[in-house]
């Protein structure tokens, strides 16, 4: 089918989903599989751990949006430089949790981001064990399963003297008067939880783009926010460091009736 041109980008958001499903079957499948669940060898990176599924998964998003949207582009290192419309894709996002069969293997999921002139126009995360749909559009609002999500109106108390957490900071993040701190290991899905209001704060460092372009969209659209480990600027999605929480403490507000979902990944 042609791409659309009264709403292209719904469209492509509509086969991101119908993508998601697929994928989130195909890595349930593997599960059962050892060898597909077994780290492999690629020339890129030593330390971005990847499954013979995550490039299973990989191909078959690449060639859906190749053959549904062939003047679309898909990508797993860059939030696209111009206008060129970009689905920034995660197949398994928490490959560790997937392949190590950890926790149940509930926190993995399927990631889509879509990225025009720099910017998120919507997001699908999906986890499959849970049969968890997260999506949001920009300007359209987040849902899960249909349902709106809507951050956690929680707020912090004005006497604390805690700041955001900075970049080299996890130990100060991990002594923080907080209900408590939780590291579960899929950036995506800890975005969700921000946007679902599980929890009030995730923090990580050590990230890269395509775990954090599909939630940052569901993150925002349900009223969270975005910014740097300095607590002062906007985020960027490409910086490798992020903190997406319900709202932004002043400097001076505390985070004691925060509970984030933590986690440091420097490299
Ligand atoms: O490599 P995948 O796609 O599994 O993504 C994970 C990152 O590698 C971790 O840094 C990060 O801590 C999260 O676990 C993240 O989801
Ligand atoms: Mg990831």
């Amino acid at each position: 089918m042609a791409e659309q041109s009264h709403d292209p980008w719904q469209s492509a958001m509509d086969h991101a989903v119908a993508v998601a499903r697929k994928a989130g079957e195909m890595v349930r499948a593997a599960l059962q599989v050892q060898d597909k669940c077994s780290p492999v060898q690629t020339k890129t990176s030593a330390v971005d751990l990847v499954t013979e599924t995550d490039q299973e998964v990989e191909r078959l998003i690449i060639q859906s949006v190749k053959s549904k949207f062939p003047s679309h582009s898909v990508v797993r290192r860059a939030l696209c430089a111009h206008y060129c419309p970009t689905w920034i894709i995660d197949p398994i996002d928490g490959t560790t949790n997937f392949s190590f069969v950890v926790e149940g293997t509930r926190l993995w999921a399927c990631a889509s981001g879509f990225a025009v002139n720099q910017q998120v126009e919507w997001g699908v995360v999906y986890s499959a064990i849970e049969d968890k749909m997260y999506t949001a559009r920009r300007g359209r609002g987040a849902f899960c399963n249909g349902r709106p999500l809507q951050v956690s109106p929680q707020t912090g108390q004005r006497e604390s003297p805690y700041r955001c957490p900075t970049d080299s900071s996890l130990r100060k993040v991990l002594s923080l008067p907080v209900h408590g701190v939780r590291g579960a290991g899929s950036a995506a899905l800890n975005m969700c939880a921000v946007a679902a209001g599980f929890v009030e704060v995730y923090y990580e460092t050590g990230i890269h783009v395509w775990d954090v372009a599909a939630a940052s969209v569901i993150v925002t659209e349900a009223g969270g926010v975005l910014f740097d480990t300095t607590g002062e600027g906007a985020v960027d999605l490409m910086s490798r460091t992020i903190v997406a929480a319900n709202n932004k403490p002043s400097p001076r507000e505390s985070s004691s009736s925060w509970t984030p979902a933590v986690q440091d990944n420097n490299i």
